[in-house]
């Protein structure tokens, strides 16, 4: 994501809603490190008019022979932390056996990064819970992992230079990440390595299909889902082969590197306990809940294909802990179109982290979808369950495509234009309020909540909280967007920000502002048992029925649970009012 200094008069989301408290994330690399929020609408159209990817791609066309190197290095990043399936990694491998050269991986932190992406203290952990794994692992190949923690993240692509040339590779390999920051890094790489005889590969790896594929009639990057969707199953299944094909591990080094004087000492590399700044406070709880590794990640996919939904499964719990019935009929996968919007079971597959992470590749979930129906052929229809999860896999290419064809999402500008002067409310105690689950409304509470204890919300709990926080409090999307990505252990900035801009109506195939949820309907939907709420809110564990969808005033002050914070009736006039009229109050 590009937030940070994108011109001189960008300004900083807290200045337009509130005064806002000392960033949590802010640590010792990063004291006077200020990231900007809200591009000004000209530098967003400006990047818009010329997006970062074709640069980093054209960057990247007729390389110049290079002389070869002692070693090949592979570039790991936060979102592909797995070994099998992951194109780079392949890449680089396949090259490292046919130069007969050993091969290196890198990963580099970068503090100042997760500040100005508003990394989760949850994420950069997970992220250092994964990497443990995947070092033991390749060194059981004799590959060692080097990690290093590096600030300012401007001089990034000058130490990747020079950590080449310190192991004497000339070849780099990494999957592109799509955010503008990252792209402009890379193209800074690109330009450092041409001079110093190195050649960069980057290959697209996050999605099923890349970005600039699925195109209009016209030739234009779609904005609305529907039709993105049926062209993405369209190309899909034309080369099926192409995009869905596995890709192996990579193939161990000669164990003599282990002897080599320049590389036996990247061997010696440690994997940080935290990084200063990011300390995971609930750590354990986070290690039971969302377990490291592509092991663990396969075995919730297969439980999720292969078995039932489990009311105990609501919130913190280990999801790999058996229980659940194998079910050929009623599997989640299978029942997930009736079932997939429903909060008090563990009715989805509970991937994101681990799609956001890279630690399983969503290739591979859609593969596992033809094993499970025994077909050659990638259904995403709205009829079956499995073509309704599918379904989502798109979402999450579509929400990608749009953040890279449209880079502006990422700059803090509201895709609709006509919508960035929407009259947003100034309130602290409502913003903290609904950080902290204590608007008076159960359903919100119970979704933010769960936020603050799981790392991780339901998607239609997700979609409730942040069209409450819009259009009910009034406050901005962009405050919320932010709070997720500080809560969530699958923050990513492509999903996270297409979700906030649909529920806001200011994103690409929005909700129109006039379709704005009722909480307490949805409330009956999403918890029909009030199983959800029960589990988050202990004030409200003894209600039954409707009362704990919407609790009368005298039992809610009795059981010491806050009264509403607003009328939704008279919110929703207000945010009609507002979105109708920019500007107006
Ligand atoms: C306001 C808001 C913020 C969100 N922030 C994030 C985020 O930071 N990271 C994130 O991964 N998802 C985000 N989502 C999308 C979605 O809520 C989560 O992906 C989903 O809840 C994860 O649960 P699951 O793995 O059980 O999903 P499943 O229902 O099992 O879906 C399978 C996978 O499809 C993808 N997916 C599902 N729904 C969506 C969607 N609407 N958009 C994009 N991809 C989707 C995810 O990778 C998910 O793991 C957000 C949605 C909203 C409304």
């Amino acid at each position: 994501m590009n937030k940070r200094s994108l011109s001189p008069s960008a300004r900083s989301v807290s200045a337009v809603v509130s005064p806002s408290k000392k960033p949590r994330n802010s640590n010792q690399h990063d004291a006077h490190f200020v990231h900007n929020k809200i591009a000004t609408a000209d530098n967003a159209a400006r990047v818009d008019a010329d997006p970062p990817l074709g640069k980093l791609l054209a960057s990247l066309q007729n390389p110049t022979l290079q002389a070869q190197g002692s070693a090949v290095v592979y570039w790991m990043r936060m979102e592909d932390m797995r070994l099998s399936d992951n194109r780079a990694l392949s890449q680089a491998s396949a090259q490292a056996k046919l130069d007969g050269l050993p091969l290196i991986v890198l990963f580099v932190f970068s503090p100042q990064d997760y500040v100005a992406h508003d990394r989760s203290a949850r994420r950069i952990d997970f992220t250092l819970r994964n990497l443990r794994l995947l070092k033991y692992s390749l060194a059981k190949l004799d590959i060692p992992l080097h990690t290093v923690v590096h600030s300012p993240r401007r001089d990034i692509p000058p130490y990747v230079i020079s950590f080449l040339q310190s192991v004497r590779a000339t070849l780099l390999f990494a999957n592109i990440e799509y955010e503008v920051d990252e792209l402009r890094r890379d193209i800074r790489v690109c330009e450092l390595a041409k001079k110093q005889g190195i050649t960069p590969t980057y290959v697209h790896d996050k999605l099923i299909i890349e970005p600039g594929v699925i195109k209009s009639q016209q030739g234009r990057p779609y904005a609305v889902y529907s039709p993105f969707q049926r062209q993405w199953l369209t190309v899909l299944n034309a080369d099926r082969d192409k995009y869905l094909a596995g890709l192996p591990p990579p193939e161990a080094n000669p164990s003599s590197i282990r002897d080599h004087p320049t590389y036996r000492t990247l061997f010696d590399s440690p994997i940080p306990d935290h990084i200063d700044g990011f300390e995971c406070a609930d750590r354990d709880q986070m290690t039971v809940t969302w377990p490291a590794g592509s092991d663990a990640a396969r075995e919730m996919l297969r439980k999720f294909l292969y078995t039932k939904s489990r009311s105990t499964h609501v919130g913190l719990s280990d999801p790999l802990e058996g229980g659940a019935e194998p079910s050929d009929k009623r599997s989640r996968a299978l029942v997930y179109k009736e079932q997939r919007d429903k909060a008090d079971r563990d009715t989805t597959s509970r991937l994101s982290p681990y799609l956001s992470a890279g630690v399983i590749s969503a290739r591979e979930c859609v593969r596992a979808t033809l094993d499970l129906l025994g077909v050659k052929n990638v259904k995403a229809d709205r009829d079956s369950g499995v073509g309704m999860w599918v379904q989502e896999i798109a979402w999450r290419d579509f929400y990608t495509h749009v953040l890279v064809a449209f880079p502006r999402v990422s700059m803090g500008r509201p895709f609709q234009e006509k919508y960035a002067d929407v009259k947003w409310e100034t309130n602290q105690a409502h913003l903290d309020a609904w950080k902290e689950g204590r608007t008076g409304v159960p359903i919100v509470d119970a979704a933010m909540r769960q936020a603050n204890t799981m790392g991780w919300m339901h998607n239609r709990a997700r979609m409730i909280a942040a069209m409450y926080l819009t259009k009910d409090l009034m406050l901005d999307w962009r405050l919320g967007e932010k709070h997720f990505m500080e809560q969530f252990i699958d923050g990513d900035l492509a999903s996270n920000n297409g979700g906030w801009q649909w529920s806001a109506s200011t994103g690409t195939d929005p909700q129109p502002y006039f379709r704005i949820f009722n909480p307490y309907s949805q409330s009956e939907k999403t918890d029909p048992t009030g199983d959800y709420i029960r589990a988050f809110v202990p004030e409200l564990r003894k209600v039954f029925g409707k009362d704990v969808h919407c609790p009368p005033p005298k039992l809610a002050d009795k059981l010491g649970y806050p009264r509403p914070l607003v009328d939704h009736k008279e919110a929703r006039v207000r945010a009609l009012r507002r979105y109708k009229t920019p500007g107006s109050e």
